[in-house]
């Protein structure tokens, strides 16, 4: 049995393992994601941009692994620490949380019939066995966004759900009606490729049914 903590806040991780039948500890990592990356920017910047969303979003993922392992310390079983990041590419421009309501309509008005990418960054370190290790690695799942006029947009905007994810939708709420074309892992946009988890967490040697939930001896 391995012990699987998630290091992140987010609701829309946390059901996607939930869904996969694995139930996680919840951890969440205190990190300044805005200084994180503007303090790599002169080795972010000049990237192509789909390279520089990858490479932001793994690099904050890790640092929110990192960050939770080291508040774990020495623990006695095998421990899968996952952390993730979500940014949405659109053109060049790499977009967060919209946060208020004046930007997630302003996101909304630039990206209405737009196509983009969402990358999530994955980061997992295993810890407690005897030679821990870390991975991590971009998914990347390329959405077309549905041609919404002003009043829609507004509708959106006033239930308050674009305000507090990446890229100021969801797939699974709301603003499901909103993207008209997706080519990639749709978990991936949730926030969680279980795939490439599935595929990262095998690279160190864990059996993925070793997550789900022992039956009851
Ligand atoms: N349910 C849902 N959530 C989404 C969707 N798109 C983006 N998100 C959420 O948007 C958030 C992206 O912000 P992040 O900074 O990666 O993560 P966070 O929510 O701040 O949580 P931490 O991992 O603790 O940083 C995540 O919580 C994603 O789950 C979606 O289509 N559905």
């Amino acid at each position: 049995m391995t012990r699987i903590v998630l290091a992140s806040a987010s609701r829309g991780r946390r059901e996607v393992l939930r869904q996969a039948g694995i139930d996680p500890e919840i951890r969440v990592a205190d990190v300044d994601e805005e200084a994180l990356a503007a303090s790599h920017e002169e080795v972010l910047d000049p990237l192509p941009p789909l390279a520089r969303a990858e490479a932001t979003t793994c690099l904050l993922a890790t640092a929110k692994a990192r960050t939770v392992a080291a508040h774990l310390g020495p623990v006695e079983t095998p421990t899968l620490i996952i952390g993730a990041d979500s940014l949405l590419l659109l053109g060049e421009e790499l977009q967060g949380k919209p946060h208020t309501a004046e930007r997630a309509r302003e996101r909304w008005l630039a990206q209405r019939g737009a196509t983009a990418h969402l990358v999530t960054g994955h980061a997992l370190i295993l810890i407690g066995n005897e030679r821990g290790d870390e991975r991590s690695a971009a998914a990347t799942t390329e959405l077309r966004f549905a041609d919404l006029s002003d009043d829609e947009i507004d509708a959106y905007v006033a239930t308050g759900e674009p305000l507090e994810v990446a890229g100021a939708f969801t797939l699974d709420g709301l603003g499901a009606p909103y993207v008209t074309h997706l080519v990639g892992d749709y978990h991936n946009v949730i926030g969680l490729s279980l795939a490439l988890t599935r595929r990262l967490a095998a690279d160190m040697g864990v059996f993925w049914p070793s997550l789900w939930p022992q039956p009851a001896k």
